[in-house]
């Protein structure tokens, strides 16, 4: 495996840390190699330690014994290269030579790209002009996000990156698909005889899928400032969790069966014109507010942020598709940073009664709700009616929990990824096709917003985003549901008292 980027901020806190697990699972082969390279000079020990400090640091394994991580050091190695200098890649052909010998392998090779976007289709070529894509055993191109910035530099990315790679060697990263409960999605929808049958627009009344991030911009102003919230998620994680909620049964469970399936919903996505754009997407740049009462500074006010900046760090909008399954049925999506809790999930909400006859103490019947909790709190809840004890006809909601993360530890996403581009299974990996159409359906809004720099809305940071997105949903005599909540807030006026944190499910009272 040769790394491009080893000394970057991905590969320490996620790349090495996932090495590690999957070494600690015995799930990488006996005679692996790490090639880590990057433009900095340092020696291999100066590499190694701070590869031990990232996986100190941000690793959820720890390292047992000194033996142990010995062993595992002993299969890395770091050069020192500038990858827009094709000459260069001669000495890394050289030691890429040097360890296959010494290992023994098949000359297996997985390139990870963990550097700037702008240099993934250069060091494509490079492969392969340098003769490092020239190999008796297989070769593969781990990509990470984002791939392009638009539909004409994706397609551009793209086009560089299949003069080395075929399709079935490109592994383009979407960490999301790599989360255990996004995974699990698939399960409980086709494991479950209970909610296939249900899991249409006769019976589901909308879909809400939130992430919602507590950070700011951090030091990420340089990328996020020509990016902003629609590129760095809608287009790549809030659609494939889309995908993966919409979805049809895929026939098999064969990768490409169950990329054709996901890759329909895009295609039924859909798309709005220019015009169409404010009426159903909101985007909200954060102000200076107060998160777990500390001040912190507006999106403008963060480090290398244009004062006068319309990036927007906030985006809901009422989504549909239009197939026969879900027509009708609107998907709201938001996702922002500097909102209150670090969560993402996805509630299903079902249809109400079609006759009333049970209603709680304010004289309402709260829906049915499945909540599937990404993360943190990986897990499931349903939502239900039930008597209150001791009365007689006083209904409140109760739920029915299942934590995926409770008492174990579960795979971070990078580890799945590592491991299945190492095993060539691209499941979990985003096709072309998913990407040009995330890109087609995006690119309008993008441009609306550009031609209309007045549809910028503010939220105070802390807060759960402009009021516009409480709007969206209004419309149609919705709410969005904040179920993992910390605070005293009410599903159709019933409180929900807080999440109970030691065994991880929210409670309503
Ligand atoms: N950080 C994150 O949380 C996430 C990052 N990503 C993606 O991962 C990629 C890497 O991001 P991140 O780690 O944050 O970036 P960093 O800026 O922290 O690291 C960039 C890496 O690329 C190397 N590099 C830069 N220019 C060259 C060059 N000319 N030749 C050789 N190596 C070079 C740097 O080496 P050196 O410093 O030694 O010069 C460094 O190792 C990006 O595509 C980003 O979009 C995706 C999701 C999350
Ligand atoms: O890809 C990205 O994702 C993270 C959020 O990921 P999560 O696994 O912590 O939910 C986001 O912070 C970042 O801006 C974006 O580039």
């Amino acid at each position: 495996m040769v790394l491009f980027g080893a000394t970057g901020d991905l590969a320490k806190r996620k790349l090495f840390p996932a090495l590690f697990g999957l070494y600690k699972a015995k799930k990488l082969h006996a005679d692996f190699r790490v090639i880590g390279s990057g433009r900095s000079v340092m020696s291999d020990s100066d590499f190694t330690a701070m590869v031990r400090h990232s996986i100190e640091t941000f690793g959820r394994i720890s390292i047992d014994t000194e033996e142990e991580w010995t062993q595992f050091i002993s299969h890395f190695s770091y050069i020192s290269l500038d990858v827009m200098n094709l000459q260069a890649y001669n000495a890394l052909l050289a030691l890429v030579h040097t360890k296959e010998k010494e290992a023994g392998t098949a000359g297996n090779r997985l390139f990870y790209l963990a550097i700037a976007p702008n240099l993934f289709g250069p060091v494509a070529s490079y492969l392969k002009q340098s003769g490092l894509t020239d190999t008796n055993g297989w070769k593969r191109l781990v990509i990470e996000k984002p791939f392009g910035h638009d539909l004409a530099s994706a397609e551009e990315l793209n086009q560089q990156i299949q003069q080395a790679f075929d399709e079935e060697e490109i592994f383009r990263i979407d960490h999301y698909l790599g989360k255990e409960m996004v995974q699990n999605i698939e399960v409980i929808r086709f494991a479950n005889s209970l909610f296939e049958p249900l899991w249409n627009n006769t019976h589901i009344s909308n879909i809400q899928i939130t992430a919602s991030e507590t950070v700011g911009v951090e030091e990420r102003a340089v990328y996020y400032e020509n990016a902003g919230a629609l590129r760095d998620m809608v287009q790549n994680h809030m659609l494939q969790m889309i995908m993966m909620v919409c979805m049809e049964p895929p026939s098999r469970l064969k990768t490409e069966a169950i990329r054709d399936e996901k890759v329909k919903v895009l295609r039924s996505l859909r798309r709005y014109s220019e015009d169409e754009v404010p009426k159903y997407i909101v985007r909200g740049q954060y102000r200076e507010g107060s998160m777990q009462n500390h001040k912190v500074a507006g999106y403008r006010e963060e480090p290398n942020v244009k004062p006068d900046s319309l990036t927007e760090t906030f985006v809901a909008a009422k989504l549909f598709i239009d197939n026969f399954r879900w027509a009708g049925v609107p998907i709201y999506i938001r996702t922002g940073k500097r909102m209150p809790r670090k969560s993402t999930e996805i509630v299903i909400q079902f249809k109400e009664m079609p006759q009333g006859i049970f209603f709680n103490k304010n004289g309402v019947l709260g829906p049915n709700l499945l909540i599937i909790r990404i993360n943190p709190m990986e897990g499931m809840d349903l939502v239900l009616n039930a008597k209150k004890p001791g009365t007689d006809d006083d209904v409140v909601p109760i739920s029915m929990s299942f934590c995926n993360n409770c008492g174990q530890e579960t795979p971070e996403a990078y580890e799945r990824l590592f491991y299945d581009a190492i095993q060539g299974d691209s499941t979990f990996f985003t096709r072309w096709d998913e990407v040009s159409l995330a890109w087609k359906f995006v690119d309008p809004i993008r441009r609306a917003w550009d031609n209309h720099p007045e549809t910028l809305c503010y939220y105070e940071a802390g807060s759960f985003g402009p009021v516009e997105s409480e709007k969206l949903l209004q419309q149609e005599q919705h709410n969005w549901w904040n179920v993992s909540t910390s605070s005293q807030e009410k599903i159709h006026g019933v409180e929900l008292k807080h999440v109970d944190l030691q065994h991880r499910r929210p409670m309503y009272v």
